[in-house]
């Protein structure tokens, strides 16, 4: 795991004066006060100095890699630098920038020439040549925690507007987030709001709706072009949003936000792990006692029987058992087919009469959590079962809580409830267990996070003793799985038509009937065609 001090965090002046030499020769005016940062640049990773002036106004910021630092007084600095500027047709010209910077005492314009010289030794330009190799640039917690090739495909995915419309089109999702919004304006009337992943930048225009101050919508993906059309094209409300291009982890913003607002959940909530980026923003961005928007998230939990889904999912490995597929013994290879086709959770709408026990579930409080409580989750489980039955697993879903300050409203994504493009998620076993009535199940999910951007899923489930001697505790059968959340089967196409326990047929006989299949052709209620078209590449 990446530990929290492996990467600089950014250095601030918050109380500079700071002049542009050169334009101050023009006019008089250019300059003020206002605060100096030291960073890092989001895209190429080039250590830089930014000033901004108090009233956001103004600013502007240097590259450190060719800059120079000149001391005029006790407190009085001059920073220049040299820069490139291309135009189209004309060859790049070279001119010079200074930045005169006034600190306010003796102590703080030494510390402020120390971090010149650090972020200088610390940043340098991408991939810039030295003579002994390359200069190794400092990673954003983004960076190093996430592969690069995971990221580009990431925020390719969302750089693309049919994947934006596939979330705004999910009415439960956006319908639920503009009435949290509205219904709790006095959240976000006069304040600061920060948009974390602000993608089509739809949450921003809702905030701005509920009367907020300004906006700042960040979003790292080529998206930003999209939603600066957006907000350009409804003017009375854009006017108060900024754009920010960059990930969260590494923009700076020029003030402090009253309230954040976020869609950062992905499938079982986790997926992605860009709720860790929320919980990132709520540190670098949220004044003290700001809310969040979502407050807290919670990841329920039971156990399910669907003899109809194991065995749709036993039987696709029953290709690898022909002795002679064009001469050719493919039953080697069976068993790792089996277990390969068990390692994918199931992503689909189900009946919750499948579910055999009272959920539970696990809170994540996003206002408190640490970014490191997400790396690993260990959630232990108990629950009764109340038919007499074969368990296949442990089904999952999620909600939400918008907790306003007038209403607290939930996103919920439970079976039975309208659809979500969210579904649900199954934990399938491949050695099911069988509980009588009253019987204890108890077990745990381990969720592990990984650095494409998931988790891997450890689960096991074990039936207690049951009846006569019950009260020893012992445990009469444990199954276990291993899946990976990253590779989930769409099971979508078929909306499952609920069988009672006792209609069941029995494993034999649908096994005898080949694929097993007993689905009703048609769509999940509250998804659109188009939805379920999309949900195949469906990567949250
Ligand atoms: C689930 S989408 C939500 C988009 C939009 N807020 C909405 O509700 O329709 C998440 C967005 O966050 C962006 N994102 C994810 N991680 C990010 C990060 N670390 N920094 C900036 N943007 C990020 C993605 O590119 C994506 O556009």
């Amino acid at each position: 795991m990446a530990s929290a001090d492996m990467f600089p965090s950014a250095d601030m002046f918050p109380n500079v004066s700071f002049s542009d030499v050169n334009a101050a020769a023009a006019s008089q005016e250019a300059g003020g006060g206002g605060k100096a940062v030291f960073g890092l640049d989001g895209a190429s990773g080039a250590a830089r100095l930014s000033f901004v002036s108090t009233g956001a106004d103004q600013a502007m910021e240097i590259y450190l890699s060719d800059a120079q630092i000149f001391k005029l007084g006790r407190t009085e600095w001059l920073c220049v630098s040299g820069e490139t500027e291309a135009k189209p047709g004309v060859e790049e010209k070279l001119f010079s920038r200074a930045i005169k910077v006034v600190l306010r005492t003796e102590d703080e314009s030494k510390a402020f020439s120390l971090a010149f010289q650090r972020w200088k030794q610390l940043g340098g330009k991408a991939g810039e040549p030295l003579e002994n190799g390359s200069i190794m640039l400092p990673k954003s917690k983004f960076d190093t925690k996430i592969e690069a090739s995971s990221a580009q495909m990431y925020f390719h995915y969302y750089g693309q507007l049919l994947h934006q419309q596939n979330m705004l089109q999910d009415f439960v999702r956006t319908g639920t987030y503009y009435a949290a919004v509205m219904e709790n304006r006095s959240d976000f009337e006069g304040r600061v709001v920060v948009d974390v992943g602000a993608g089509s930048g739809i949450l921003s225009l809702f905030a701005a709706q509920a009367g907020a101050k300004h906006v700042y919508a960040v979003e790292a993906s080529e998206m930003v072009e999209h939603a600066q059309r957006l907000i350009s094209g409804n003017p009375s409300l854009g006017q108060r949003i900024t754009i920010i291009k960059g990930k969260v982890e590494e923009v700076e913003l020029p003030e402090k936000a009253d309230i954040l607002i976020s869609e950062p959940m992905g499938t079982l909530l986790v997926n992605e792990r860009m709720l860790e980026s929320y919980v990132i923003a709520r540190d670098r961005f949220l004044a003290p006692g700001g809310k969040m928007f979502p407050t807290t998230g919670r990841i329920h939990m039971a156990p399910f029987s669907d003899e109809y889904l194991y065995v749709e999912m036993a039987n696709k490995a029953l290709f690898w058992q022909q002795h002679n597929f064009f001469g050719v013994d493919l039953t080697p290879l069976h068993s790792s087919a089996f277990d390969g086709y068990f390692s994918q959770p199931v992503v689909d709408a189900f009946d919750p009469r499948l579910l055999i026990s009272p959920p539970t579930y696990h809170t994540l409080d996003f206002t408190k959590m640490k970014e490191e409580d997400l790396y690993e989750m260990d959630i232990p489980l108990s629950f009764v079962s109340s038919v007499g039955t074969r368990v296949h697993g442990l089904a999952c879903w999620f909600d939400v809580l918008f907790d306003g300050s007038t209403v607290q409203r939930w996103l919920t994504t439970a079976p039975g409830s309208p659809t979500t493009h969210w579904y649900q998620l199954r934990c399938v076993l491949a050695q099911p267990l069988y509980v009588m009535a009253g019987q204890e199940i108890t077990g745990r999910l381990h969720l592990v996070a990984h650095s494409a951007q998931s988790y891997t899923i450890y689960l096991t489930l074990s039936a207690k003793m049951w009846g006569v001697g019950a009260e020893q505790g012992g445990i009469l059968q444990t199954s276990t799985a291993k899946l990976e959340l990253k590779e989930p089967y769409y099971r979508l196409s078929q909306t499952q038509q609920y069988i009672p326990q006792d209609q069941q047929q029995p494993l034999s006989s649908l096994q005898a009937q080949g694929s097993g299949q007993q689905m009703q052709d048609g769509l999940s209620p509250g998804i659109t065609v188009e939805q379920e078209r999309d949900s195949a590449a469906f990567t949250r």
